[in-house]
């Protein structure tokens, strides 16, 4: 039995790359796309969020000087090409997907529309909200927990590099110790960067728990969707 009725799964952008420099790994994208189909076949209605560092950071060095805002509209429209890439891929996977971008680009992709959204997630389609929240100086976890709270998602999953929220950053501290739990206040004071303040605040607002977890390691988004013990709950 899934733990939950309605996700909102934020996956991470510079995961695609899988061991590429840059750009959307076939292999990779696939297996994401395999592991979200495994848990709407439990009955669960997924949102997905993606970023967008496997494309920008591969062009962000042309980025440098530039106007924050507009290397910010790059990044936006780096997560519409994620956006469509994973609900082809899903397609290919024989789901049904539906991308919604923040930015009107109505040639490509359908915009946001609240209702609409609702609408797909209740008739068992994936709905991949592309474009981030459409604003500069956010990010995509900002986008994450704004959707997820509009859409009334149980949770926020963060599929991320590393299985959890640690004391530190696991990457530079090889000390670092995991939590399986952990309230917003207290990672908001000791200033636990694996998610941005924004998301954060929204989320412990609405009172939307986020868990952390490895995009990497096989089976664990199925394993958070059964309640099961893995990766990081981040709660009020
Ligand atoms: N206390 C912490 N616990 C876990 N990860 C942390 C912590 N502090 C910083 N990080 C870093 O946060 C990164 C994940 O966040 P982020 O850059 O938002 O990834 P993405 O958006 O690609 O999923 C990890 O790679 C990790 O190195
Ligand atoms: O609401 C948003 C979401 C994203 N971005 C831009 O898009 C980039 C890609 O998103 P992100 O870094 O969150 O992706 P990830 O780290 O998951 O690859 C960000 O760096 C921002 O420049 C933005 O400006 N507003």
């Amino acid at each position: 039995m899934p733990a939950y009725k309605r996700i909102l799964l934020k996956l991470s952008g510079e995961a695609l790359m899988g061991d590429d420099a840059y750009g959307i790994n076939r292999a990779t994208i696939v297996r994401m796309v395999q592991e979200v189909r495994e848990v709407t076949q439990m009955g669960v209605e997924v949102a997905v969020v993606i970023g967008g560092g496997n494309i920008f950071r591969g062009v962000a060095g042309g980025s440098v000087g530039m106007d924050r805002a507009t290397a910010d509209y790059m990044g936006m429209l780096a997560t519409v090409m994620n956006s469509l890439a994973l609900a082809d891929t899903m397609r290919q996977e024989g789901m049904t997907a539906r991308v919604m971008s923040a930015i009107a680009i109505e040639q490509v992709v359908e915009p946001y529309v609240r209702p609409k959204a609702l609408q797909y997630l209740e008739e068992g389609k994936v709905v991949v909200f592309a474009a981030g929240t459409g604003n500069p100086f956010f990010t995509t976890d900002t986008a994450a927990a704004l959707r997820g709270a509009e859409i009334g998602a149980e949770v926020v999953l963060k599929a991320t590099k590393v299985d959890g929220v640690y004391t530190a950053d696991p990457k530079k501290d090889p000390q670092a110790k995991r939590y399986a739990a952990i309230t917003f206040d207290e990672a908001i004071s000791r200033n636990l960067q694996v998610m941005d303040g924004a998301a954060f605040a929204l989320c412990r607002d609405q009172k939307l728990p986020i868990k952390v977890f490895s995009i990497f390691k096989p089976g664990a988004l199925k394993r958070v969707v059964q309640g099961e013990d893995e990766g990081t709950l981040v709660h009020v």
